[in-house]
């Protein structure tokens, strides 16, 4: 049995839930990999010329074990995101350490400590197999996963699941990712494919519109409201395109930062109007490592008020930290949030308290999504609220391009992986739901 057979079945129309529960499993599948003996490889290097292209390998891996409550999915496609690209430079830590970590957890946690490490935390496929206690889900179905594993077994978890001491980004934390041709979830994991997008679009908002969802919109993030102006950093990247979408959805005012006049121009085609180009304007917030300059703050901030008509920003989506943390703080209103998910530039930040503590701002840390978030937010693409923002499709072997393209901001939007899908476009069940959103879902493409 090969993998051949599951995409035979896959792309047959018909075949039933037993026919795929019928199917034997292959002994072992393709999937993309970092090495633990390769964790020092770019010792010495500074982080832009750490070359994904060199850690990331494409091998042929056993199928583990399946375990109770779990799922093993055949993968149609996946995304990059950029944990992958932390993943591949070992920075700010080699993501074996937390394999180990996990690995002493429990006997079947074990499995996950292995000396290479499956990444990948999107996925679009179909269900194959799953563990005991499993009933929702059954072979054959055509699903999405998101990337919160949890174990729930301590009641600080049980109110928002992002908050169990045992939290883990699937792929990242824990091994068997996405960037695979089968994956193995928790089939808590697991959430219905949006009908009208092809397995490569399907795959590509996972994680980043989750985040943004939670950071943005929940009331666990900045809980945004209509007409707030939400200052929008990487507008055009991954997380900020759904930020985008979700401010011009919600009745906010984005105003979107990016770095070319490309990138601006997709910007205005979701439905923004203020942006900044924030290479063109030329902002230098640090004068050197260590002195930031409150002029540069200002200029941003004066530029703000320009677009908005004279209003200060009342939620700022961060992601960039310490290049940006500084001006961040200082161009919120009274009262207003800056909300952080990440710090891409470093993650010592520095800014100016006084302009946090006498203006009454607050700064909000966000994680992922928890279950219930991940699932609305996968909701809003079913309804073809939320569109993907797909620009790049790469077959597997070429996954170390592709997380290079990232780590290096060659890209927009978010960039896809073909796993099993033999080629782009397949996948789509409601043609007549696609046709409503055609322009929307190809927005990001080929540019
Ligand atoms: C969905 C996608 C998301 C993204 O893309 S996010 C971007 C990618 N992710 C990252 O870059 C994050 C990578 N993760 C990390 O860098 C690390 O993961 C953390 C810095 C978040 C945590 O580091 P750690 O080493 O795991 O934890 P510690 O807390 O620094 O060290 C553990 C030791 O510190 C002790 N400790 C914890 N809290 C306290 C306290 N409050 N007082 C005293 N000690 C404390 C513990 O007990 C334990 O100790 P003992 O090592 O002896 O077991
Ligand atoms: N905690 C969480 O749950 C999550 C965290 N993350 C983290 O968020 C970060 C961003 O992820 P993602 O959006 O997918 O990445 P992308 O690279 O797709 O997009 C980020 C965008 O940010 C902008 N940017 C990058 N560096 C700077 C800088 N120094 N100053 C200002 N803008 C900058 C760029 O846009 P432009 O050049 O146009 O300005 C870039 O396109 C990563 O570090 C990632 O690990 C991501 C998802 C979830």
């Amino acid at each position: 049995m090969t993998v051949k057979d599951i995409l035979d079945a896959i792309q047959s129309a018909d075949a039933t839930s037993e026919d795929f529960a019928a199917l034997p499993l292959p002994e072992s599948y393709r999937a993309i990999t970092v090495h633990k003996d390769e964790t020092e490889m770019f010792a010495g290097l500074e982080t832009r010329d750490k070359d994904p292209r060199k850690s990331i390998h494409l091998d042929d891996v056993p199928l583990p074990e399946l375990g109770p409550g779990e799922a093993l999915v055949a993968v149609m496609a996946s995304s990059v995101n950029y944990n992958s690209v932390w993943t591949s430079i070992f920075e700010p830590l080699s993501t074996f350490g937390f394999l180990e970590r996990y690995g002493r957890t429990n006997e079947l946690a074990k499995r996950h400590d292995l000396p290479y490490h499956i990444i990948g935390s999107d996925l679009a496929g179909v269900v194959l197999r799953t563990g005991p206690g499993v009933n929702a889900w059954r072979p054959g179905d055509e699903v999405v996963a998101h990337c919160l594993s949890v174990e729930l077994e301590s009641s600080d978890g049980h109110n928002d699941t992002m908050l169990d001491p045992e939290q883990r980004i699937w792929g990242f934390e824990t091994n068997f990712g996405g960037l695979a041709e089968i994956a193995l979830v928790k089939s808590n994991q697991l959430m219905p494919k949006p009908d009208h997008l092809s397995w490569e679009e399907a795959a590509a908002p996972g994680l980043v519109n989750s985040t943004a969802y939670r950071q943005l919109v929940s009331r666990n993030g900045a809980g945004m409201k209509q007409g707030d102006n939400v200052l929008i950093w990487g507008a055009s990247g991954g997380l900020g395109s759904y930020a985008t979408q979700f401010a011009l959805a919600g009745g906010a005012n984005p105003i979107c930062v990016v770095s070319s006049p490309q990138k601006a121009e997709i910007c205005r085609s979701m439905g923004a109007e203020a942006i900044i180009d924030r290479n063109a304007e030329g902002y230098r917030f640090w004068k050197d490592e260590n002195t930031q300059d409150p002029k540069e703050w200002k200029r941003f901030g004066k530029r703000i008020r320009e677009l908005t008509g004279g209003e200060d920003i009342d939620i700022v989506f961060e992601h960039p930290g310490r290049e940006t943390f500084g001006a961040s703080v200082f161009v919120t209103r009274k009262g207003g949030t800056i909300t952080t998910c990440a710090s891409t530039s470093g993650y010592m930040h520095e800014y100016d308290n006084r302009y946090l503590w006498m203006s009454l701002k607050r700064i909000i840390g966000s994680h992922f999504a928890n279950y219930r978030e991940a699932w609305e937010a996968n909701r809003l693409i079913a309804k073809g609220r939320i569109h993907p923002t797909l620009s790049k499709v790469y077959a597997l072997e070429d996954t170390g391009q592709a997380a290079y393209d990232v780590h290096r901001n060659l890209h927009q939007g978010k960039v896809g992986v073909l796993c099993l899908a033999p080629e782009e476009g397949l996948g789509v069940r409601d043609h007549e739901k696609r046709a409503q959103h055609i322009d929307a879902i190809n927005r990001f493409r080929n540019i």
